[in-house]
């Protein structure tokens, strides 16, 4: 059977569970922690393997930066049958108490990137799914690691984020990040704000896993702030997750 046109995987993949790392350089360490991991393509962004946990068969594929190369790996996972996304990323922490290492479970993603909007109006939240946000929880609790749970800001800009002065609309993107924070938003990142609305649009189910790897506010504020770069932390809460999922039989 052809190919899928960007992740260039055939169409009977047998995998409903998928593990979604941003950087293709991640796929590897995250198969590690299958059994019988093996290679099975790599086109773009888009690298996969495919390994099993609990005689389930499970592929990790990266997305590549931002939401229109995640919303393609949705989608195209989807066409092979995936109906369970865990992203596994990284983050900027945004209060003051999520720490460079630390783990956060995205419950929700604010909306300030383009292609969520390309499928519901921004009225319309974007929200992990309940069971799989649980899994996360309850994996990163089994396994002792430092964690959150909270809504995370997604933009397209990596340096609007962090030098939003040097942007024509840098006033705009102060104000509103100023706002953010004041509503309790933990951390920034990229992707998650795609994955939940075109999972939900597809009625699939996604949840989201960071890794922090610095955090600006503390910066500002004089705090420590050594950035941590290991992910190990997270893609082991994500993996436990979907075994979790697994063992629900969901
Ligand atoms: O580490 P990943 O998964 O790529 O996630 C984060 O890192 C990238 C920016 O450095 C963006 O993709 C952001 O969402
Ligand atoms: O600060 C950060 C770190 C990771 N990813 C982001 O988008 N921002």
């Amino acid at each position: 059977m052809s190919e899928l046109y960007h992740i260039g995987l055939t169409p009977e993949q047998g995998a409903k569970y998928a593990i979604l790392p941003g950087d293709p350089g991640r796929v590897e360490k995250i198969a590690q922690l299958l059994e019988n991991p093996q290679f099975v393509a790599n086109r773009r962004e888009y690298k996969t393997y495919a390994g099993t946990l609990a005689g389930e068969r499970v592929l990790v594929t990266s997305t590549g930066i931002g939401g229109p190369s995640a919303a393609i790996a949705v989608e195209e996972l989807y066409m092979t049958g995936v109906r369970n996304f865990i992203r596994i990323g990284t983050c900027g922490g945004m209060q003051h108490q999520v720490m460079s290492g630390d783990v956060v479970v995205a419950t929700a993603a604010i909306r300030m990137e383009g292609t969520s909007k390309e499928y519901v109006p921004i009225e319309y939240p974007a929200v992990a799914d309940f069971d799989v946000t649980c899994a996360l929880v309850a994996a990163a609790r089994q396994l002792n690691k430092p964690f959150h749970t909270g809504v995370v800001q997604c933009k397209d800009s990596f340096y609007g984020q962090h030098n939003p002065g040097r942007m024509p609309v840098g006033a705009e993107l102060l104000n509103k990040w100023d706002a953010w924070i004041k509503a309790g938003c933990l951390a920034s990142e990229m992707e998650s704000a795609a994955l939940y609305t075109v999972a939900g649009v597809l009625r699939a189910r996604a949840g989201c896993v960071l890794s922090v790897v610095w955090n600006q506010e503390r910066e500002k504020a004089g705090l420590s702030n050594e950035p941590v770069h290991d992910t190990q932390a997270a893609i082991e809460v994500a993996v436990e997750a979907v075994r979790i999922l697994i063992s629900q039989n969901k």
